[in-house]
């Protein structure tokens, strides 16, 4: 893929449940090695527009392009971690088995299987717990294990929703300086979050109210659009609840 075309194109892209839509003709870009966040009251379509972007979901309208190629497309699972808001775990198994049902999918073989299960584990802070059933996990531990899952594969595309919730502010530092030194290797990562010292990290920031994206910038760019200062204010502009 050539470095300059964008690692996600979506044009023109509407999603309706029945009579309801929940996404209104989006327009968006994400190039590479870029950490775009999606901002917006819950409710306003960000997990409808990540599940869009993963292939788990299909728009009914409009096209979404990741590397290229027309979402969704099967394929293209190996090329992208998700972490999904909700955990995808099997509660009943221990993680190392989870890790390595996910690995299987992924086609990660041998050694290189055992070491990034390792390095994973150790990255979100669980490496103590690998042998121990999910169901024993704590909210946050799951959390934790689901964004291990996201990165074994060592993705070129990273989808996070809502990636840090539940987890405590020094883990979610660590998270965080994990996820920027993916991201000068050159990994682009998308995530959804309610965090605004988060958002401020993001390269730039795309802002979502009632199904319409109505503004992507950089943070400052938003702040100086919206004559605030500082993210949350911007971000309460844009939702509704300041004039
Ligand atoms: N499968 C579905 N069927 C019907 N309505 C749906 C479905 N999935 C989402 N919606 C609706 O679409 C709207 C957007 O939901 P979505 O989960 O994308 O919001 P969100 O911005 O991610 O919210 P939050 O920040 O609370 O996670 C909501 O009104 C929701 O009820």
């Amino acid at each position: 893929m050539d470095q300059d075309t964008p690692v996600i194109s979506v044009s023109h892209v509407s999603r309706a449940f029945g009579s309801k839509t929940v996404l209104k003709d989006i327009n968006l870009q994400v190039n590479r090695a870029e950490t775009f966040g999606l901002l917006g009251p819950s409710g306003s379509g960000k997990t409808t527009l990540v599940k869009l972007l993963t292939g788990i979901d299909e728009a009914s309208s409009g096209e979404v392009q990741v590397m290229s190629l027309k979402m969704p497309k099967l394929n293209m699972l190996q090329q992208i971690g998700y972490m999904a808001q909700s955990d995808a775990l099997y509660t009943e198994l221990s993680a190392k088995e989870n890790l390595e049902f996910f690995a299987a999918l992924y086609g990660l073989k041998g050694g290189n299987r055992t070491r990034r299960i390792v390095d994973v584990m150790e990255l979100v802070n669980l490496q103590e717990h690998l042998r121990k059933r999910v169901d024993q996990y704590s909210g946050g531990m799951k959390r934790r294990l689901s964004l291990a899952i996201a990165l074994l594969h060592e993705p070129p595309l990273l989808i996070l929703d809502e990636p840090t919730v539940g987890i405590d502010p020094l883990l979610r530092q660590s998270i965080w300086q994990e996820l920027r030194s993916l991201n000068r290797q050159g990994t682009t990562i998308v995530l959804t979050t309610h965090v605004m010292d988060e958002a401020e990290k993001c390269d730039r920031l795309g802002m979502i109210r009632d199904g319409q994206l109505l503004a992507v910038d950089t943070p400052t760019g938003l702040m100086q659009a919206t004559g605030s200062a500082t993210i949350e204010e911007a971000f309460l502009t844009y939702g509704g609840a300041r004039k």
